[in-house]
Order: structure tokens, then C-alpha cells, then sequence
């Protein structure tokens, strides 16, 4: 099965029906002929081509191309290679791209990952009944190409322990830096495999924790500079795939019980249906969202009443609060929230893992005249089988199950999918190992018919996830009724081109790549702990410097 070897063409006999028109023609045998191949190729002088290699018919004038045979489709005998030596005609037409490309400049030159810390913890903001003062933080990673074109990517940390995802970063480095990006892309789920199955690193894990989080930080910042080679946001560079390039970017290792690549391939196939429509849809409409901004814990209840009504009026109709400390509080908040958005909205609730089984639903019990839709992360994130007996029991309550943001992998994720454990999938961009991770836990759930509604409480989360729900929108499921994705207003006014609501929906994101670019006055003043910012909160008193803590 040829790929096309012009290095920064994407074609592929997989990934190309034969009604896309492209074919894929291998080396002359005539030495002149060849010598004028070989350098249209253009690669290192001791690269020869083998009998396979082929270059495809987009780089090709058309009048070498000989269609006059019924089931085959020729070059003529004077056919050499002209065109599109440094663009993929499908796929490729940004400004970046149309700069004379060579493989040299299309390779990683370097790997920077830094720690960003925002103090939230002295608002309360994003505080639940587990995370009782986090730091909203991440592990921002920036990669970039000999063009001098950069990816960001990221992880949502909570403060200490970024430092332990940078040093993470730090040692897969070596596996990216030197790698021709259009390579990683032909097949990227080999790619994803080389990071997460190196053979003596994947013993501190394997694909959990910290590797896990330190994975997604690079996947995501290699989708974003994929955006920003084509030209495109993610969701659509995603939407616009073929289903057979979409499998390729994913690992299907340890999956085959539940779901085939031929099986995933179908639903993609299906998916397709109605997909041009759905697109303007939402890009007219935007894609539906519930906000947690009035539902932090540290918040009193004339703040959590206050805010509510702020975000009625900007049109949200789900509001989702947090609970799981103290009971009669539960009560007390679910009281204030209901008076103000009424009976007729939808109201979660989210436990952030604190509870015992028994106990998650002797509570649960108790909260259900409020009508809650879900109860979020009622118990450890890795009891499957506690889960599945949570959801047993609040079914006669109407009460709905969800988790996912700490669920660890596709694996795990399985499992939770397989046994009706879950009914709303909380899929997190940054949690498992990037995006090629996450497209089969969309797959899983569309064939197991489960609602995905992706987790984004969390720096940077509204930003990546928004795309991958979208895709799902546009590509996978077709439908966004009784879904939404998480909207929490924190830290976006830091980012280069922040998440856009309006009317309780999220916009489609327009700007190429996965909207992961931070501003440079956020890094200055945030990164930890020489950011200015960070600077002058110590001067003050607000945060003990650790650099002084640790003499
Ligand atoms: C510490 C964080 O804010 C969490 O509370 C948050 O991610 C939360 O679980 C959510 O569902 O948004």
C-alpha cells in the first residue's frame, strides 16, 4: 500500500478512496529518467528509492497523465514530477506552507515546556469538595519546526506538581525533537505509540499519570501546528478527514473486544451523512454549553445566587454545582440555585470523587428532590464497578452518572463504557494522552451509545475541547441534542484567541490550529515562580516563595 514519498504531501492509498482521483506511481527504471525523480525528491543523497516507493499523481502536470484506459490510470513515458514539492494539494495552502518548504525545515527543532501558574486560589475560583484551593495551572509546551512555525499544547494542572508534568516533558523530548512533522502525521498513531510504549520510560506509568498528562501536553501542541500547516482549526481539519486518515491517527492496542478499526471505520463512514449541513449549522448556531462558573464550592451562597443569574441572563439553561462536603450545605446551595434558575432548567451536581459507594448514594438520596441530571464523579475514578452500582441505584431516581476527567485511558474508559457504568462521558482533552486518545473514546461511545459531554474546568480546556465535540457534532454522532460541553469563564482573556460564547453556545473557532496559544505577557507575568506576577504576589505575602522554602 504506496504513501506518497514527497515529504510534506500526506497521501496515502489508505487514506484515498479511488474516487478521489489520485493514484500512485512508482520510480521510473530508465537511469535518466529516475535521476530527475530522485531530484524532484529531493531527499539525502543516499536515500534510494525501493520497488514500492511511489509518487502520487498530484504532483504531476496532467498532461502526463494518461486516463484513457478503463481501469487503470498511467503517466506517460515523458512524466517527471513538477508539482507541489513543498504543499499537499489537499490539504495545504496556508502562507506557511506555500514558503519553500525542504524536509530540513519541516523537521522539530525544538521542544521548550514551561510552568504556568494562575493564583485562583485566592478567589476560590474552580474549588470543589476534593481540590479545596487549587491553583488553576498547566504545562504549556511549544514546539516548533525549522520554518520557524510553533504548536502549543498543554496540560491543566492545579499548581504543585506542574513542576513533576514539566520534568516529564523534559524526558520525552528526545523522541520529538529531529522528527519531520509531515512523517508523524502520515501515521500518527504509531507516532502516539512511540511516545507512549517507549520501552523503558512506560514502566512509570504505563499510558497513566503523569506520563499521561506530559503525552497530552505534546500530542495537543503537534495538533495545533497540524491546524496551522493546513490552514485550518482542529475540528475541521478533523471533519474533513478521511475516515480512513482519521484511523490512523489512533492506537486501537487493547480495544479490539469492544471496537475493530473496520467497525470504527463505519461509524465514520455513517458519520459522513448529513455532515455539510450540520457544519453550517454550527457555524451559524455555535454548539450548546453548561456553565460550573456558580457552582464552585468556596463560593458563599449569595455569590453562587449571584453569579447564576448573571449566566441566566446570558442565556445558559445548565448549571452544574458542586457538592459532597457537607450535606445539609449540599441542601442549602441546591435551594439557592434552584430559586434562582427554576424548575425548568437542568442542574448537575459533581462530587469530585469523595465519596464511598454506599455513601454516594445514601446521598444522592437525599439531593434528589432538586432534580439533579447527573451526579459527576461520585466515587474513585478508577471503581468502575462502584460506579456501575451508583448508576443501578439512583436509575429509579432518574439521576444520571458522569465521569471522565480523571478516568486515566482509553482503556479504562472501556470499561466504564462497556458496563453502563457511566451515562455521560466526560472526555478531557489534556487528561488522557491527546487527541489520538480521546477520537476512540468518541468512537467507543458512539457505538455504545453513550453521550459524550466533554470535562473543561480547567485552563485551556474550553479552548481544545471545544473542537473535539464539534467534530463528534459534525462528523461522528451528528447530534448535539442532550449535550453540551463544560464552560467555566476563567483564564481565557490569557490566551491568543480565546474560546467565543455566545447565547450559551460555543463558536466554531475559525483561527488555524487548536487555539493553544497563550499571550506573551501571560507567560511573562505567570510562569512559575519567575513570572512578574508571581514576583510581586510573593513581595506581598500571598504565596510563600518556594525558592526561598527550599534553603
Ligand atoms: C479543580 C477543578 O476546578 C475541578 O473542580 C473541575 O475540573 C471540575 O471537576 C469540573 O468538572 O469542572
Amino acid at each position: 500500500m504506496p504513501c506518497c514519498v514527497i515529504r510534506s504531501c500526506s497521501s496515502d492509498s489508505r487514506w484515498f478512496k479511488k474516487s478521489s482521483g489520485i493514484t500512485f506511481h512508482r520510480f521510473p527504471k530508465n537511469p535518466e529518467k529516475r535521476k530527475a525523480w530522485l531530484e524532484f525528491v529531493n531527499r539525502h543523497k543516499n536515500w534510494k528509492p525501493s520497488q514500492f516507493s511511489s509518487i502520487c499523481s498530484k504532483h504531476f502536470l496532467e498532461k502526463y497523465i494518461d486516463r484513457t484506459s478503463l481501469c487503470l490510470v498511467r503517466l506517460r513515458d515523458n512524466a517527471i514530477p513538477t508539482l507541489h514539492r513543498f504543499q499537499s494539494t489537499t490539504e495545504c495552502s496556508c502562507s506557511e506552507m506555500s514558503k519553500t518548504l525542504t524536509v530540513e525545515n519541516l523537521k522539530i527543532v525544538s521542544l521548550d515546556v514551561k510552568d504556568v501558574r494562575f493564583p485562583t486560589s485566592l478567589q476560590a475560583d474552580g474549588s470543589d469538595a476534593m481540590h479545596t484551593d487549587p491553583d488553576y495551572s498547566c504545562a504549556y509546551v511549544t514546539i516548533k519546526l525549522g520554518t520557524g512555525l510553533e504548536g502549543y499544547g498543554l496540560t491543566f494542572t492545579c499548581g504543585r506538581g506542574t513542576e513533576v508534568i514539566v520534568a516529564a516533558v523534559e524526558s520525552m523530548k528526545n523522541l520529538v525533537i529531529g522528527q519531520v512533522v509531515t512523517d508523524i502525521y502520515k501515521e500518527f498513531g504509531v507516532f502516539w505509540r512511540s511516545l507512549t510504549s517507549e520501552s523503558q520510560l512506560r514502566w512509570i506509568g504505563p499510558e497513566k499519570g503523569v506520563t499521561a498528562l506530559a503525552t497530552a501536553a505534546i500530542i495537543n501542541a503537534l495538533w495545533d501546528l497540524w491546524g496551522k500547516l493546513v490552514n485550518k482549526p482542529v475540528w475541521q481539519l478533523l471533519a474533513d478527514m478521511e475516515p480512513e486518515q482519521l484511523i490512523s491517527c489512533i492506537d486501537f492496542r487493547y480495544l479490539s473486544n469492544v471496537i475493530t478499526k473496520e467497525e470504527a471505520l463505519e461509524l465514520l463512514k455513517k458519520g459522513k451523512e448529513g455532515r455539510e449541513e450540520r457544519m453550517n449549522k454550527l457555524l451559524e448556531k455555535g454548539y450548546p454549553c453548561y456553565t460550573t462558573q456558580a457552582g464552585w464550592l468556596g463560593y458563599s451562597n449569595e455569590k453562587i445566587q449571584q453569579l447564576a443569574q448573571k449566566y441566566m441572563d446570558a442565556g445558559f439553561t445548565a448549571f452544574k454545582v458542586k457538592v459532597g462536603k457537607n450535606l445539609k450545605d449540599d441542601v442549602n446551595r441546591l435551594e439557592y440555585i434552584r430559586n434562582v434558575i427554576g424548575w425548568d432548567k437542568t442542574l448537575m451536581v459533581d462530587a469530585n470523587q469523595v465519596w464511598e459507594v454506599q455513601e454516594a448514594i445514601d446521598w444522592m438520596k437525599v439531593l434528589a428532590p432538586f432534580k439533579p441530571l447527573w451526579i459527576e464523579e461520585p466515587t474513585s475514578p478508577d471503581d468502575v464497578l462502584g460506579h456501575a452500582e451508583i448508576a443501578k441505584a439512583l436509575k429509579p431516581l432518574g439521576i444520571k452518572v458522569a465521569s471522565g476527567e480523571m478516568c486515566c485511558n482509553r482503556v479504562l474508559f472501556k470499561q466504564f463504557l462497556q458496563t453502563d457504568a457511566i451515562q455521560y462521558c466526560q472526555i478531557d482533552s489534556a487528561r488522557i494522552g491527546g487527541v489520538n486518545e480521546i477520537l476512540p473514546v468518541y468512537l467507543m461511545a458512539q457505538k455504545l451509545g453513550v453521550k459524550v459531554v466533554p470535562h473543561a474546568g480547567g485552563v485551556g480546556l474550553c479552548e481544545m475541547v471545544q473542537h473535539l465535540q464539534m467534530w463528534d457534532y459534525v462528523s461522528l454522532s451528528g447530534t448535539s441534542e442532550g449535550k453540551w460541553v463544560e464552560y467555566v469563564d476563567q483564564q481565557h482573556e490569557h490566551f491568543v484567541h480565546p474560546t467565543v460564547i455566545e447565547n450559551a453556545h460555543y463558536m466554531a473557532p475559525r483561527a488555524p490550529g487548536y487555539n493553544t496559544e497563550m499571550k506573551k505577557e501571560a507567560l511573562e507575568g505567570y510562569v512559575y515562580p519567575n513570572g512578574k506576577e508571581w514576583e510581586s504576589m510573593f513581595a506581598k505575602g500571598l504565596f510563600s516563595d518556594p525558592r526561598k522554602s527550599k534553603k
